[in-house]
């Protein structure tokens, strides 16, 4: 077992009482310390049967499922359900107790005592930040859907589980509210660094969610498994390349930063009072049919066009058309291509923190950063199957 697993499925099967084919198959899997693994694929593959084998919701009818170097296959499942969160799309609140019971149910199990118990409760609804004041003592009908979900997921953290399961947990919620769960989910993650299995159908929140990323098909029989930016650049074959759909190349730009190694093209600029003939010729040395205008902080102001800098007339704060389009250090590759769309000079204009001038990003800096992540993406996988 690698050293770094703190779950490893060794040749699970799972066959249901009455069916000719087993729902799971010889599924041999590891989950890092640490890590979201997505299970993404089709309907009926058995991503829900694999999460539900995990905690022995579900028993396996063959192979053997390992937790940190434990064999868990045999031991009490009720024991094991303790240490692992789950969390479902009906989270399935019990109606008739509060938010802070609901929350309370494995502490309580655990035989907590009250005061801690308390503390916990309010500690984990500020954690999916819902204020502990207005919400311990509500009961679950008094919740909006997305409020609920985060009730469940404070509650699947109750006991502080090394591991959660995740089935769907934001499936039945709108497109925005759905968006700020998955964002505040993340941001929790990264202080609680959970060991965490997630099942989607979804293939762009598979994306979003995943530090790695299992794309199953039939018996949950793994296509690929890997990050999502290595997934994007390099889908190994046409189910993969199927179920990803299009658009895969410009959702790999999510993964790419402009940051301080970016190498940005430079450009021509000029300060508003600037000699125009003297920047004419900069545009004209880089041929470059604009001029980018700062202002004395070095903030960019304005795009001139070359044309009205042969005009010879001076340079002002009002010259030319806005600079609409920038983005900031950090920003994503993403980001930059929207900027760039819609910038005059088909450059995005990229600014440090303090809003002075940094660089620009050009469509050619995109085509490079895209084709080296498929290059690194390929050769990966050619050394992996040579090494096999
Ligand atoms: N209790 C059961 N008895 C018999 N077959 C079952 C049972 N539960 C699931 N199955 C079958 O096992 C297969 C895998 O089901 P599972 O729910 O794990 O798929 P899934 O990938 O989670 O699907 P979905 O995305 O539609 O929820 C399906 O063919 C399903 O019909």
């Amino acid at each position: 077992m690698s050293h770094d697993a703190k779950i490893r499925l060794e040749e699970v099967e799972k066959r249901y009482l009455g069916t000719k084919t087993p729902a799971v198959a010889s599924l041999s899997l590891e989950v890092k310390e640490g890590e979201i693994l997505v299970l993404v694929g089709p309907s009926g593959c058995g991503k829900s049967t694999t999460l539900r084998l995990i905690n022995r919701m579900i028993e396996p009818t063959g192979g053997r499922i390992i937790l940190d170097d434990e064999d868990v296959t045999k031991v009490n499942p009720d024991a094991l359900r303790r240490r692992i969160g789950y969390v479902i799309q009906q989270i399935g609140l019990f109606p008739h107790q509060t938010i802070a019971q609901n929350i309370a149910t494995v502490p309580k199990m655990l035989g907590w005592d009250k005061a801690r118990i308390g503390e916990r409760v309010d500690e984990l609804l500020s954690v999916v930040g819902l204020d502990p004041e207005t919400y311990r003592d509500r009961y679950p009908k008094e919740l909006s859907g997305g409020q609920a979900q985060r009730v469940g997921v404070a509650r699947a953290l109750g006991a502080d589980p090394e591991i959660m399961l995740m089935d769907e947990p934001f499936g039945a919620i709108d497109p925005i509210t759905r968006d700020r769960l998955q964002n505040e989910f993340l941001r929790v993650q990264e202080t609680l660094r959970k060991t965490i299995v997630f099942v989607t159908h979804d293939v762009d929140e598979a994306i979003k969610m995943g530090d790695r990323i299992a794309i199953l098909g039939d018996q949950s029989h793994i296509r690929q498994i890997d990050t999502p930016e290595r997934i994007l650049a390099f889908p190994v074959d046409d189910f993969v390349a199927d179920f990803i759909g299009s658009g895969s190349t410009l959702k790999g730009l999510h993964f790419e930063v402009v940051d301080d190694n970016v190498d940005l093209d430079p450009y021509p600029t000029m300060t508003v009072g600037d000699d125009p003939a003297e920047a004419l010729e900069r545009a004209h040395a880089v041929h470059a049919t604009w001029v980018l205008v700062l202002d004395d902080e070095q903030r960019p102001l304005r795009w001139v066009s070359t044309e009205e800098l042969g005009q010879g007339t001076p340079v002002t704060a009002e010259s030319g058309t806005e600079v609409l389009a920038k983005v900031q250090l950090g920003a994503t590759l993403f980001e930059a291509l929207e900027q760039m769309l819609i910038s005059e000079a088909a450059v995005a204009v990229v600014v440090r923190e303090d809003g002075s001038y940094y660089g620009v990003v050009r469509l050619t800096y995109l085509n490079q950063q895209i084709r080296r992540a498929r290059l690194e993406a390929r050769e990966h996988y050619e050394r992996m199957e040579a090494s096999s």
